[in-house]
């Protein structure tokens, strides 16, 4: 491609030299992944600055760079303000507008992103439709799996796997749009037809200055909606209204918005709430009509989260039949409000929860449900948000009645470190053990008929993540061994 096709959408921009002749046969953001004849985009970055790596991306086979600065050097550069946006722009011209051919929705808030994704690719399905998600969890083009890095990817590989999914003939696209994409322009020249708005709480204070700037992040997705190419499907934002910062992502939006909730009026609604212990039943109002709406999923979370689906889905042309029957079937996601099955007379489930907000949503549930005791392992992620650590702690306390505080991933951080952080302004009434399969099995283990035990934080992860080094560990399978090897014992 010459590169002067490749920069089609970036405005203005100045050369050191002619780029008339020059062609690329690809884009590289990392030196290390230049290909000969690749354009090189230098970005700066919060460990490094790519304008470090030219020398080395040059060696590498680059035929152009892409730099904020002037590089004082006897090789084409191309000077932009903005190397992220660019980077967007150019991967999605490079890739050829693959959006513009995949009806892409783009799901953003604290908890739940992962879920809804889940359940608008089962609903789609049932219409036979091929689809594509992107997420904390893996990638998935219809049908094949692919691992993350990030929950979103860096725009470049999103570019490349959207164009990997038109290529396959996807035609619809669910992707979570974590804060940290936003606020790092990874969804920059995604022209998404829906933006959904989950809920705000406290995650992520280590990035983003305070909740206002996480807000800030999480409302470009909105502001963002409807800036792309395609100018024919009409977008929509849905947004949770009886989230508190509902009003102002509905004015950050130029598009249309449709509504879910429970509390406040909404366009999609859910009322005569049954929440049990097999699941949830209730009656969904919509502009469509009202329909009954049983399903396996937990808690009051999980209606909001069917409520966003549900909005999607109708925005999206899907019949309520369809949705009802896909809320129906849906086995849930991995690692959500997951049980461990091993004949035991109490129940032991795996979540997600690493939010103080999520943490207190599951074990809200399960309080609902529980006859006997709750035990709660927890603990919380090195390298993360360090004030969430001790309200974590605070929401095991007021529900658990037998709290373990143990490790998650430690990553860089002292394990006892952020247990301390976790549990130092607490007066006892808990346990510390920092070896997380100990933990689970002093839980699992104390446990009796009607009792109930939460292991949450890692919920799907396969690994432990310490000092760089990830080691095998799952939650689910240790909680197994555990049962099967109790079991043993007591019979
Ligand atoms: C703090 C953060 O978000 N960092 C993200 C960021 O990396 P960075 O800014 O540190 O990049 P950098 O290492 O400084 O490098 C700058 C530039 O130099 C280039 N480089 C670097 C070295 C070299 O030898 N040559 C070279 O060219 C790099 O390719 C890059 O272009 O951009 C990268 C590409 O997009 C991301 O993979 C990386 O995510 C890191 C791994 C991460 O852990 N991020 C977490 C916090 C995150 O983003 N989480 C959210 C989900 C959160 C949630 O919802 O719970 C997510 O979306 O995953
Ligand atoms: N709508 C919701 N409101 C509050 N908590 C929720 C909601 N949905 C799910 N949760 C809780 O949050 C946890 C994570 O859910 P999920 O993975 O769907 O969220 P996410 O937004 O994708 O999280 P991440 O930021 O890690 O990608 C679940 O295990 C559950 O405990
Ligand atoms: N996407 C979240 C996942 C947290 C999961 C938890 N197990 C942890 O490691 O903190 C993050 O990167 O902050
Ligand atoms: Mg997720």
């Amino acid at each position: 491609m010459k590169v002067t096709k490749l920069l089609e959408l970036v405005p203005f921009y100045r050369t050191n030299q002619s780029i008339e002749s020059i062609t690329i046969s690809g884009v590289a953001m990392d030196s290390r992944t230049v290909s000969q004849g690749d354009v090189f985009v230098c970005i700066r970055g919060s460990e490094t600055d790519g304008h470090a790596y030219v020398a080395s991306a040059i060696d590498q086979g680059a035929t152009v760079i892409i730099a904020e600065e002037d590089l004082d050097i006897d090789f084409p550069v191309i000077i932009v303000n903005d190397t992220t946006k660019v980077l967007a722009m150019v991967a999605s011209t490079f890739y050829d507008y693959p959006t513009e051919k995949i009806y892409t929705i783009g799901v953003t808030g604290t908890n739940g992103k992962t879920t809804i994704t889940y359940l608008l690719d089962e609903i789609f399905n049932l219409e036979k439709q091929t689809t594509a998600t992107i997420g904390t969890i893996q990638m998935n083009i219809a049908g094949d799996l692919y691992p993350v890095k990030n929950t979103t990817p860096d725009s470049l590989s999103l570019q490349r796997s959207f164009r990997k999914m038109a290529d396959r003939g996807v035609e619809t696209a669910i992707m979570e749009v974590s804060s940290h994409a936003l606020d790092q322009g990874r969804v920059y020249g995604c022209d998404f037809d829906i933006a959904i708005f989950t809920n705000l709480s406290q995650d992520h204070l280590d990035y983003h200055e305070d909740m206002d700037d996480y807000l800030r992040a999480k409302s470009l997705l909105f502001a963002q909606l409807g800036n792309g190419y395609n100018v024919e499907r009409t977008k929509f934002a849905i947004i949770n209204i009886d989230s508190p910062v509902a009003a102002k992502l509905i004015r950050s939006t130029a598009k249309p918005t449709l509504t879910y909730g429970v509390e406040k009026q909404a366009d999609v609604m859910a009322t005569n709430i049954s929440l049990h212990e097999k699941g949830t039943s209730f009656t969904m109002l919509t502009p469509k009509g009202r329909i009954e709406i049983a399903s396996p999923l937990m808690g009051m979370f999980s209606i909001y989260n069917m409520l966003a689906a549900a909005g999607t889905a109708l925005a999206s042309g899907v019949n309520l039949q369809t949705i009802k029957q896909s809320f129906a079937q849906t086995e849930g996601v991995r690692g959500r409000f997951e049980p461990v099955l091993a004949g035991q007379d109490f129940g032991v489930v795996v979540d997600y929860a690493h939010t103080p907000d999520s943490l207190e949503n599951v074990l809200e549930t399960m309080k609902d449900f529980c006859r006997g005791s709750i035990r709660v392992v927890v603990g919380c992620g090195g390298d993360r948000d360090r004030s969430k650590r001790s309200l974590m702690a605070d929401v095991a306390m007021k529900y658990g009645d037998h709290i373990i505080f143990t490790s998650d991933n430690p990553r860089s951080e002292s394990p006892k470190q952020i247990l301390n952080d976790m549990t130092s302004h607490l007066n006892g009434g808990f346990d510390v053990e920092l070896d997380r399969d100990k933990a689970i099995e002093t839980a699992i283990s104390s446990s009796n008929d009607g009792d109930m035990v939460l292991i949450a934080g890692k919920g799907h992860e396969t690994y432990q993540e310490i000092n760089g080094v990830r080691y095998d560990f799952d939650d689910r399978e240790v909680a197994r061994d555990i049962l099967l090897k109790v079991k043993g014992r007591r019979s």
